[in-house]
């Protein structure tokens, strides 16, 4: 690839991906893109496969099969720190949050991997967004409500400079009133430049912020577009809840956008 060409190029690139955990094949063969400044959303039930894509982009888990592209650089055999390094950074469902260390040393941790200066600003801005955060800042994290926790996973994260940030079902066990403001933050963190892959179960709140979305289902892609083409599609039910809970359930009890 040339430059020119690995400008082009989207940023992140998943090809012919197949994830397996023994016998389980989580992910089978998938690919899909995201654009420089897009928030991409990837929706679908439990046990879907999401998680472990995401996983696998991460480094944390390695592919059976496919690439992982950021640009023209392939992630595949990379580990975690690496893909870091290269510019993507997790917030992991469930946060991952080290409850007994204070706020400030949880985000210290997302700044490892950099040796340059402004490390002390960044920490010094989040603050200044999130003056809770800041007056807490040397309490252990473990003592902040779900969303605070939320909103400290992804400042960590945001600590590495990342150019693609990914999350990991963001809304999950949170009020309707903290998922809004998590979300209003996306789109911030979106509009200062860093484009962003966000896991949902909660489709309707994912699709009211994303430019396109990806339904999976048992480990494949089972739609892709934009969320107005999605919700107007007419296999839309049948691809995220499959035809028995379709039935089963009303759309507003399963979270149909
Ligand atoms: N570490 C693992 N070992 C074995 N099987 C796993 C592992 N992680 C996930 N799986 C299996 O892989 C499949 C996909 O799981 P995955 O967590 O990726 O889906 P998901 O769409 O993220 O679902 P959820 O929303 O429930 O987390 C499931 O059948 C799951 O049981």
């Amino acid at each position: 690839m040339t430059a020119a060409e690995a400008t082009l190029a989207p940023l992140l690139q998943v090809r012919d991906v197949t994830v397996r955990y023994g016998a389980i094949t989580a992910v089978h063969g998938l690919s899909l893109h995201v654009d420089a400044g897009e928030i991409v959303a990837i929706v679908g039930p439990n046990g879907a496969g999401k998680t472990s894509l995401l996983s696998s982009i991460a480094g944390l888990v390695r592919p059976q099969a496919g690439a992982i592209l950021l640009r023209d650089v392939t992630l595949e055999t990379v580990g975690l720190e690496n893909v870091v390094r290269h510019g993507i950074a997790l917030v992991p469902e469930g946060r991952n949050i080290f409850a007994s260390l204070t706020v400030l040393e949880n985000l210290q941790l997302g700044a490892t991997i950099r040796r340059d200066a402004a490390v002390r600003s960044d920490l010094q801005a989040f603050f200044e967004s999130f003056p809770i955060l800041g007056e807490r800042r040397n309490q252990p994290a473990g003592l902040l409500s779900g969303g605070e926790q939320q909103m400290l996973a992804i400042a960590r994260a945001l600590m590495s400079r990342p150019t693609l940030l990914m999350l990991d079902e963001p809304s999950l066990g949170l009020a309707p009133k903290i998922v809004e403001q998590v979300y209003a933050e996306l789109e911030r963190i979106r509009d200062g430049g860093v484009t962003i892959l966000v896991v949902e179960q909660n489709a309707a709140r994912a699709f009211a912020v994303a430019d396109r979305a990806y339904v999976m289902r048992h480990g494949r892609l089972a739609l892709a577009g934009t969320p107005d083409e999605l919700r107007a599609h007419a296999d839309f039910d049948a691809a995220y809840f499959g035809v028995s809970m379709a039935e089963a359930a009303p759309p507003e009890a399963a979270g149909r956008p």
